[in-house]
């Protein structure tokens, strides 16, 4: 650990006498609008949760690891997938995931993972937190490090920013995918060559808009956007650059966000190598947190987190409403 990630904890003890950890929640008090702090803060007094509230970038992986190491049985993530990503990597650092239940808080501007596990709002989700089942999910990993929810690549990193909180809240991934396509004139693919061990061993070789490997998270098909997150698969959706065709005309996309289409391929997998056909890294977000890679191994670690889920959670996503 660098000497400048101790310093969240260290302000951290010096500031309390005696830190009740059994139940904590790491809070992010600007994700979103920013207007969620005083109703965390009460909800966590009510509940018998500790906040540790974050003041900039890894605080939140570091108090989930010190929580984790003093004995926490629930960490939760009041943020946004930013928050969620980080809590469950320091679970991981503490290599805890085993040992602690977590839980998400939904405080961000899209809540997708929060949306696919059931968990409606705030309040919702202290209840769940307190009283809600408990399911054991599958964590996704990009070269080592765990991620929650997806990994993609291609113009969604992009599109990303360019997509308004309202857009996205209401839309999720389609906002995303819409947008994306809308720059995708432009744009030259990522040439990539993905293999996947799958019975088939499948390869794909091409230039790719968009890589979408979901744990939780799925390009709407049919109008599901939750993978099913206890197979031990990951769920991936690439979609081929494809210059003639305008993929924004209403047909097109009506095809799209179907099964057959010509330029988008879904596999499920448990393993995933993405090799990457250009001098230059690419970047990939891992539930929206961005990193340059030459090279991407992906896998699952099945079923190996506890985490609350809401009523709604669907156990088999593929088998409802389809
Ligand atoms: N007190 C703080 N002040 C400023 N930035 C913070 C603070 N605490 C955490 N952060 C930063 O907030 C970011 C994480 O935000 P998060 O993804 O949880 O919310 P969001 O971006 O608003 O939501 P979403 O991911 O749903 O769009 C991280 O980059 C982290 O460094």
């Amino acid at each position: 650990m660098k000497a400048d990630e101790e310093g969240a904890v260290d302000d951290l003890v010096a500031n309390e006498d005696a830190i009740e950890y059994e139940r904590v929640v790491v809070l992010n008090p600007v994700s979103g609008n920013a207007n969620h702090r005083e109703q965390v803060q009460r909800l966590a007094t009510e509940y018998d949760c500790t906040v540790l509230e974050t003041q900039g970038e890894g605080d939140a992986r570091e108090f989930a690891r010190h929580a984790a190491e003093n004995g926490a049985a629930v960490v939760a993530a009041a943020g946004g997938d930013g928050t969620i990503h980080e809590v469950v990597r320091g679970l991981d650092d503490a290599d805890a995931l085993d040992a602690v239940t977590f839980a998400v808080i939904p405080a961000g501007t899209g809540n997708n993972f929060a949306g696919n596990v059931g968990v409606t709002g705030i309040e919702h989700a202290f209840e769940v937190l307190d009283a809600g089942e408990r399911r054991r999910i599958d964590l996704g990993t990009t070269n080592g490090r765990p991620f929650v929810n997806s990994c993609v690549g291609g113009l969604t990193a992009d599109a990303s920013h360019q997509t308004d909180p309202e857009q996205k809240a209401r839309l999720g991934v389609l906002a995303y995918v819409v947008n994306t396509l809308r720059l995708m004139t432009d744009y030259e693919g990522l040439p990539l060559t993905i293999a996947a061990s799958d019975e088939g061993d499948v390869t794909w070789s091409g230039d790719a808009v968009f890589v979408l490997v979901g744990n939780g998270r799925r390009f709407p098909a049919k109008g599901r956007t939750q993978a099913n997150m206890e197979d031990g698969l990951l769920d991936v959706t690439v979609i081929e650059k494809t210059p003639t065709a305008n993929l924004l005309q209403e047909a097109t996309m009506r095809r799209l966000f179907g099964s057959e289409t010509e330029n988008v391929t879904h596999l499920k997998t448990p393993a995933l190598e993405i090799a990457v056909e250009q001098d230059s890294p690419v970047e990939f977000s891992l539930d929206g947190e961005k990193g340059e890679w030459d090279g991407l191994t992906l896998g699952v670690r099945p079923r190996t987190m506890e985490l609350c889920v809401g009523e709604e959670y669907e156990r088999y996503p593929e088998n409802s409403g389809e």
